[in-house]
């Protein structure tokens, strides 16, 4: 491993929730989280306060939503909904260039769009998602919108978490969040996808989706098939497996959650190869935890104790991330950074629903496919 980054990391640290329900193990679990934060950016979550029951019955849907008719998929394509939600066929979206190949399915927690005339356009994009119809997939949205509220309410723990970890009162983060650090549901909307990377053909790129880094806060992954892919860039620059581990989730930090935290919280850039040749395909459904949509990150940068910020010291000389960047943190909202994300990455949708913003970034018109953040 190259000196410059002496503490960089070889496998990505395991976390047990249910530490957390006594004295000692809650400080244990504090303390590796503290580490995970600084110099992973990564962790697995075992034992996450999520119905395995929910977590098992949503990935036994997963294969059947993908194997729904073409036609079906087509009425709840994207293109149909001002909020992004819906379906994308494989090869929609690129990333830094390079066409992904996935397809997948965008959903939400459950949010009554408040937006009217005169009030900013990134207001629009919270609403409803689109559904498949129900006798096609009996009982997948209630059981999908069942776990969401569950992630949900994780998401809102970890924030806690992270406050205690970086010795924050936990009001110190409640401007990224509606009211409180733990609002009700209903009160925010978190997006959610069903995702399918099916094997690549021989010859293929494997670029499941390339290298990136996620925008908000916390992204809480759970990996619906067996098959390996996803990988980390460790300090280093090298990439990290992370494959699946039964009745985890993967959690990941944002670039929103680093830029706040002054860097003292990693945003990892990750990336997944396509399964082999000959493979099944590769599932999963990452959940993103929002910010509250009118927050300026820039000015909203935490303060922490004298100390603290020095611990990102011993990451010692950080490698190079090949990944696509987040700027406009410091100069728009972050619902228009979040809108901004959308149109680069499905600019049908945005010819639609968005036509000024549209314009703004594809003066020449659509382009032959989309450019994933
Ligand atoms: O599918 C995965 O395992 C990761 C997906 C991902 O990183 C993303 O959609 O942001
Ligand atoms: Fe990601």
């Amino acid at each position: 491993m190259p000196e410059s980054a002496p503490n960089s990391f070889s496998s990505i640290p395991i976390l047990d929730y249910s530490l957390l329900s006594t004295p000692e193990g809650h400080a244990k679990f504090v303390e590796q989280l503290r580490h995970a934060l600084i110099h992973v950016g990564f962790l697995y979550l075992a034992n996450p306060p999520v119905s395995r029951e929910d977590m098992d019955a949503l990935i036994e849907y997963t294969p059947r939503l993908f194997d729904l008719p073409q036609e079906e998929k087509e009425k709840i394509r994207m293109a149909n909904s001002p909020h992004f939600f819906g379906y994308s066929k494989l090869g929609a979206e690129l990333t830094r260039g390079q066409t992904d190949q996935r397809e997948q399915f965008d959903f939400g927690t459950l949010y009554d769009n408040q937006w009217k005339p005169g009030d900013p356009e990134y207001l629009k994009l919270w609403g409803p998602p689109q559904w498949p119809p129900e006798e096609l997939i009996p009982g997948f949205k209630e059981t999908y919108l069942r776990y969401l509220a569950q992630v949900e309410q994780l998401s809102y723990e970890f924030i806690s978490l992270m406050a205690e970890a970086f010795e924050l009162s936990e009001d110190a983060l409640s401007p990224f969040f509606n009211g409180s650090t733990k609002p009700e549901s209903g009160v925010m909307q978190h997006r959610s996808k069903i995702v399918k990377y099916p094997a690549r053909k021989e010859g293929e790129s494997d670029q499941g989706v390339g290298p990136h880094f996620d925008g908000g806060f916390l992204t809480f992954l759970l990996q619906a098939s067996d098959h390996p892919g996803l990988q980390v860039q460790n300090l280093a620059g090298e990439w990290i497996d992370a494959p699946p581990i039964p009745g985890t989730f993967v959690v990941n930090l944002g670039k929103a959650l680093e830029t706040v935290t002054q860097g003292l919280a990693r945003a990892t850039s990750h990336r997944v190869l396509s399964p082999a040749p000959g493979s099944t395909p590769r599932y999963s459904i990452p959940f993103f935890q929002s910010i509250a949509q009118d927050v300026l990150i820039g000015d909203l940068v935490l303060d922490f104790k004298p100390g603290i910020l020095k611990l990102k010291d011993s990451r010692g000389q950080v490698g190079a991330t090949d990944s696509v960047n987040y700027t406009e943190y410091g100069q728009y909202p972050s619902g228009y950074v979040n809108l901004i994300g959308r149109v680069k990455s499905h600019p049908d949708v945005a010819e639609k629903h968005y036509p000024g913003m549209f314009k703004q970034f594809f003066p020449q018109g659509l382009p032959a496919q989309g450019s994933a953040y």
